[in-house]
């Protein structure tokens, strides 16, 4: 059977792939949008909306708890968590059909529900329920996302652990939920299930948590989650995981202080997301991968074959649904607008949904260090800010990092009640190039936490950097 021709294909749903594939067909194009599974990929069907739904009943738990610190009475906190993953599914469910109704409603927009791979540079296999497709198309953009990793322990094929997706499938709490792996992933579930009521410990085997921030940042978070009832382990390495008869996990571990053994009802591997392309046959087309799998691109997301693209978490580099969105609009700048767009030097802010949460955008400290700039460090504790007071909420503290010669922004760190939010402002301070004077002196509203910015930017400490 001869193969069916589009303009472009789009390989994979994900959340930069849905969009481009509606405006490539919304543009005239024969377009077809490839999914093996859902609609809307990792970030609504098992990341970000089901995880910031589950972590919204956590926090629920949590507020219940303290209630009395605000003289509310409340009776004991009980959580059900068959009812948390319904209200989280129910969610889900409906950013999912609502997704995939709007594709199915496009025109020129053919949804196929298979797995493609490569046969050639522009022609496709795609598996389907029903047997196979073949399909051959101008320009092909691959969307395919990562998935959990299966780090190489002994044992740990042998236990049946959880990982990102399969540990929001729970009806019950876990007793004890061993962690793996202490950075996005391992950290917002570690929390969520000490709220829910679980004993956790956290395995993290380097010698901080979040190994991309600054070590005053990762130890802050350590303490908040040890307040919390969690026990965090660094520098551990994991020898060997094992179920007992009654189904118990035991993981054998080096710490600093030599052999332990962990002992719990449940164990979470949250050890990174390698690339998902072993099944797209990239051989067969001549697709250059890095040396762990990643896609190679240019800062246009071309690949090194004419005519094809690769965007999202398949490429490497920083895995937030608000890169995969920003990689769709740079290739529709270029593509449809006829632009000159680039993902060279753009911003990438992010957010770490702990409570409180860690808002970073820009150069880190170290990173300032190791560029050999010269910079101002500010920095308050959360305590300093009368909302957070006011709230209940003064965990944590805000860190900003000013170019020393120009008074620019150069990046921050917020973890402090809606932290997210307040680097937000920020990050617009730094789209607009808007000096840290002029945060320092702006009238913001009493009691926000924006006002926090004036007292953040009046503490602007000794010049560091290279010269100094
Ligand atoms: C637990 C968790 C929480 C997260 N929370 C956040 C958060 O709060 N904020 C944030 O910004 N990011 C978060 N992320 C990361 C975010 O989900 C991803 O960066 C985002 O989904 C971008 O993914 P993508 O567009 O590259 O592809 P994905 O969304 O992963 O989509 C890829 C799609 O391709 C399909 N596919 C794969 N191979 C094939 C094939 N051969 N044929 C057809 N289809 C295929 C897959 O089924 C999938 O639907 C989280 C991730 C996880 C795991
Ligand atoms: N709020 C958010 O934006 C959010 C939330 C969740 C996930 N994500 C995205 O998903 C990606 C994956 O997250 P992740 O946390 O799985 O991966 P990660 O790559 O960010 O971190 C993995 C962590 O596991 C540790 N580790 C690896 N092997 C280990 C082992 N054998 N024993 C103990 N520790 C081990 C690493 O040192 C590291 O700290 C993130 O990079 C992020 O981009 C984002």
């Amino acid at each position: 059977m001869a193969a069916q021709h589009y303009d472009a294909v789009v390989i994979g749903s994900g959340q930069g792939g849905t969009p481009l594939a509606r405006e490539l067909a919304g543009s005239g194009r024969k377009t077809a949008l490839i999914e093996r599974e859902h609609v809307g990929g990792t970030c609504i069907n098992e990341g970000c909306t089901p995880t910031k739904t589950m972590v919204a009943s956590a926090k629920t738990a949590y507020v219940d708890r303290r209630s009395g610190e605000f003289g509310v009475r409340n009776g004991l906190v009980g959580v059900d968590l068959a009812a948390v993953r319904r209200r989280k599914q129910s969610i889900v469910d409906s950013f999912r059909d609502g997704n995939q109704n709007r594709l199915e409603e496009t025109r020129n927009l053919d949804l196929i529900f298979g797995e493609a791979s490569f046969t050639g540079p522009k022609t496709l296999m795609v598996r389907t329920d029903g047997g196979s497709l073949e399909l051959d198309a101008d320009t092909i953009f691959i969307n395919a996302g990562a998935r959990p990793a299966n780090p190489p322990i002994d044992g740990l094929d042998a236990v049946p652990a959880l990982n990102s997706t399969s540990i929001m499938e729970l009806d019950e709490l876990p007793e004890h939920l061993l962690v793996l792996g202490g950075s996005y992933v391992g950290i917002e579930f570690a929390q969520m299930f000490r709220r829910f009521g679980s004993g956790v410990t956290v395995v993290q085997r380097s010698g901080q948590l979040m190994g991309r921030e600054d070590a005053d940042v990762a130890e802050k978070v350590a303490e908040i989650l040890r307040e919390d009832g969690i026990e965090v382990l660094l520098n551990t390495q994991t020898r060997l995981v094992e179920q007992d008869s009654g189904g118990r996990v035991h993981l054998r571990v080096d710490t600093p202080e030599g052999e332990r053994a962990l002992e719990g009802t449940h164990l979470l591997v949250a050890a990174g997301r390698p690339p998902n392309t072993e099944k797209l046959s990239l051989d067969a087309a001549g697709i250059e991968t890095d040396r762990r799998g990643f896609i190679k691109v240019n800062g246009r997301l071309e690949t090194n074959v004419e005519g094809v693209y690769a965007l999202g978490d398949i490429k490497g580099g920083p895995a937030f649904t608000h890169i995969s969105y920003d990689d769709f609009r740079v290739i529709r700048a270029n593509l449809l607008d006829g632009g000159d767009a680039t993902i060279a030097d753009r911003l990438v802010p992010y957010t770490m949904f702990i409570d409180p949460q860690l808002g970073r955008i820009g150069l880190s400290e170290r990173e300032a260090r190791d560029r050999d700039l010269e910079f101002y460090v500010a920095k308050i504790p959360m305590t300093y800010v009368a909302r957070a007071i006011e709230m209940g909420e003064t965990r944590g503290f805000m860190k900003a990092i000013v170019d020393a010669e120009n008074g620019q922004i150069l990046g921050c760190a917020v973890l402090g009640v809606e932290g997210g939010e307040i680097m937000a402002m920020i990050q617009i301070a730094m789209m607009g190039k808007i000096p840290y004077t002029t945060l320092r002196d702006g009238v913001f509203s009493h009691p926000t936490l924006a006002e926090s910015l004036n007292t953040l930017f009046s503490n602007v400490g000794q010049r560091q950097g290279a010269a100094v």
